[in-house]
């Protein structure tokens, strides 16, 4: 029997229903959420990840700015614009589209975020307020996303082995510290990681967050595992593909979520919902 899909586009249209709302109940309060999103460059991918942004924004009733910046702003530019946006009571989120020029300092940017304001998850207080479970900070997008969807198909995570390929700051680091704090045994596997195979067919859970094309093969997963691929790649073809071999890998797991229409929509997703828990937290409502 072939996998069913985890369908993160109904989802997301299921969640940002609730969003909706929300955002029309703070407005009613005159707290419009805000959300900002700097660009510094032409990076044509970013380009179209960022329009998406924006207009998620606008069909959830989020207030929405673009800050396109040219490829040339200097750091010090850059950290004054992220200053000025701190400083705007109309702006509960700051987004800063990544990645951003070589001669720019990506960590320094991020790190310049207001903390209350840091929707994306990235900043060290956020990345403290997972590790810990301490309260504060916001979760980062996509592993967020990816629980979400985990939680939609009622998988339950608890001493269960969950596989994390992958350890960026921004996926498979916050990934891996989820699953923990829901009581999954937790491998993350990474690029030196002796025998990747041996590995994944262990996991119950599978999450693949690489960015390498057919990465993950029908021999390296268990029979009824959920796999949950990240990964957004472009193939020969140009089309849009994940890290796993989709067409392999749905005849042997019990879930799968497709690219596209799996993690991506359900990242901007939370990052509306990231953008609402802002405003209320200004709101004083939590
Ligand atoms: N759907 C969405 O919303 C999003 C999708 N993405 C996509 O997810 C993927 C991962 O993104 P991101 O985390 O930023 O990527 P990074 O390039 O920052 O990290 C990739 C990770 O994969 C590991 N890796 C590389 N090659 C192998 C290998 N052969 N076997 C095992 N591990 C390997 C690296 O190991 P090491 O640390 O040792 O170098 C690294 O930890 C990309 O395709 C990206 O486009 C990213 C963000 C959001
Ligand atoms: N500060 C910052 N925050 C991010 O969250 C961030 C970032 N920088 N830089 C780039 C990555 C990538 N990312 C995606 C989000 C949604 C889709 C998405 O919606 N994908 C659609 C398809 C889109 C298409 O067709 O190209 C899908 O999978 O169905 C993809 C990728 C967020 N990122
Ligand atoms: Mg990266």
């Amino acid at each position: 029997m072939p996998a069913q899909l985890i369908d993160g586009l109904a989802l997301s249209k299921k969640l940002r229903l609730q969003i909706a709302q929300q955002a029309q109940a703070l407005s009613e309060q005159g707290l419009r959420p805000g959300l900002a999103v700097v660009l510094v460059g032409e990076d044509p991918a970013s380009q179209v990840y960022v329009r998406n942004k924006i207009k998620a924004c606008e069909e959830a009733g989020i207030h929405s700015v673009l800050q396109k910046l040219p490829a040339q702003t200097s750091q010090q530019e850059l950290l004054e614009h992220i200053a000025a946006l701190n400083a705007d009571a109309s702006i509960h989120g700051i987004l800063v589209q990544l990645p951003l020029p070589k001669h720019l300092d990506a960590d320094a940017v991020i790190e310049a975020i207001a903390p209350e304001k840091d929707v994306d998850g990235f900043h060290i207080a956020s990345a403290g307020a997972l590790m810990t479970g301490l309260p504060g900070g916001f979760w980062p997008c996509t592993p967020h996303g990816c629980l979400q969807m985990l939680d939609a198909i009622g998988c339950e995570l608890r001493g269960k082995h969950a596989v994390v390929v992958g350890r960026s700051n921004i996926v498979g680091k916050p990934m891996a510290m989820m699953l923990l704090a829901r009581s999954a045994t937790v491998t993350i596997c990474h690029s030196a990681t002796a025998d990747l195979g041996a590995i994944t067919r262990q996991a119950d859970v599978l999450v693949a967050a690489v960015g390498k094309e057919k990465l993950i093969t029908r021999e390296m997963v268990k029979p009824g595992a959920v796999v949950i691929d990240v990964g957004m790649n472009r193939n020969a073809q140009g089309k849009l593909c994940g890290d796993v071999d989709f067409e392999q890998v749905q005849q042997v797991a019990s879930w799968i979520t497709p690219v596209p229409g799996g993690v991506g929509p359900m990242t901007i997703t939370m990052l509306l919902a990231n953008t609402i828990e802002s405003a209320q937290r200004a709101a004083g409502k939590k």
